[in-house]
């Protein structure tokens, strides 16, 4: 049976291939970095596309800034050391990270087909062979990060799972840095909420909240909206209805869900049920995936050993090309040229 953390040959050469760009580029300092344009912005920082100029590298660049103290800014930066040692298909690369006054960057591989969230703005929704590629990722970078280096993602969501055009799919912004997450907790700004119930009623919460953060983005990603609070049939038939292969590009305005405000999606996540697929549109596994996945109680979701066994899983585990998701991604951007 093939083993979640190990690699194929091919994941093994592109990895080689990294290693070696990141030889390189040895030490990261600021003067070597010019800022190309902003990919987006979320967890507490802006993410620039960058060239690192005396290699001509393309780097992606997040810029945190944080008024800390130098101890504590010297403790984030030695913890996020840790990154150097995180490698795997399904994690994006790290290049390294420096602080310059009050801002700390992280320069991360270059993923040209974006964030799910932004992949999402773009399509209607994501159909259900490519959730499943999507599924088999972050399944295998989360065993890598808990296998490996003992930690949980704490922030899955569509923004922070990146593809590009070869078809790879990576985690990026996971909680490697204590002091890091501690720093920014209390920076939070967004409208909607990823966290499971209990997180967010301030309880003990591990990777099990992982788990529900991956039911909650796959739902969003097969309907095509955040789906709390849950969307009806009516809605669900009418996103698919007018348009069943879910590649019109979005008109302007729809799915920016003027809903609820934050506090209160927040409530409905801890005391409404929790939002499921309708089988009428999507395959029983898919549908029974998600279920397990969006179990209030933790004792009743399924953990991560259960989830690699699940026929959804499965069904996706096998086919190790990525020439599915990438010719996917290229017509998602526009670009199939
Ligand atoms: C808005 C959050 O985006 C990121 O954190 C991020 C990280 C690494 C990347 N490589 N290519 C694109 C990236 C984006």
């Amino acid at each position: 049976e093939f083993n979640q953390l190990e690699c194929t040959d091919k994941q093994k050469d592109r990895m080689e291939e990294f290693f070696k760009a990141k030889r390189a580029v040895g030490e990261l300092k600021q003067d070597d970095l010019v800022n190309i344009y902003e990919l987006g912005q979320g967890n507490g920082g802006v993410v620039y596309k960058v060239r690192h100029k005396p290699t001509d590298k393309i780097m992606a660049r997040k810029i945190i800034y944080l008024e800390v103290k130098p101890a504590m800014k010297n403790q984030i930066i030695r913890e996020l050391k840790v990154l150097h040692q995180c490698n795997s298909p399904y994690i994006v690369g790290f290049y390294g990270a420096f602080a310059v006054e009050a801002q700390i960057s992280i320069c991360m591989e270059y993923m040209d087909g974006g964030s799910l969230d932004l992949i999402l703005k773009k399509v209607m929704r994501i159909p259900e062979h490519i959730l499943g590629k999507i599924t088999v990722a972050v399944l295998r970078g989360l065993s890598y990060l808990r296998e490996r280096h003992r930690i949980m993602h704490r922030d899955i969501k569509p923004s922070n799972i990146l593809v590009n055009f070869q078809g790879e799919i990576k985690l990026c912004d996971f909680g490697v840095s204590a002091q890091l997450i501690d720093s920014t907790l209390h920076t939070f700004i967004g409208t909607r909420s990823y966290m499971s119930p209990e997180r967010l009623e301030g309880a003990h919460y591990g990777i099990m909240s992982d788990i529900w953060s991956l039911g909650l983005s796959l739902v969003e990603m097969a309907v095509g909206r955040y789906p709390i609070p849950p969307p009806s049939t009516q809605d669900i038939d009418n996103l698919i209805k007018e348009d069943p292969l879910g590649n019109r590009p979005r008109p302007e305005g729809f799915g920016c869900y003027k809903g609820l405000a934050i506090f209160e999606l927040m409530e409905w996540i801890v005391n409404e049920a929790p939002p499921s697929l309708p089988r009428s549109h999507f395959s029983s596994e898919f549908c029974d995936f998600v279920d397990r996945c969006l179990k209030k109680s933790t004792s009743e979701r399924a953990d991560l050993n259960t989830l690699l066994h699940h026929p959804f899983y499965k069904r996706y585990e096998a086919e190790s090309d990525n020439q599915e998701v990438s010719s996917w991604i290229r017509q998602a951007c526009g670009c199939d040229l």
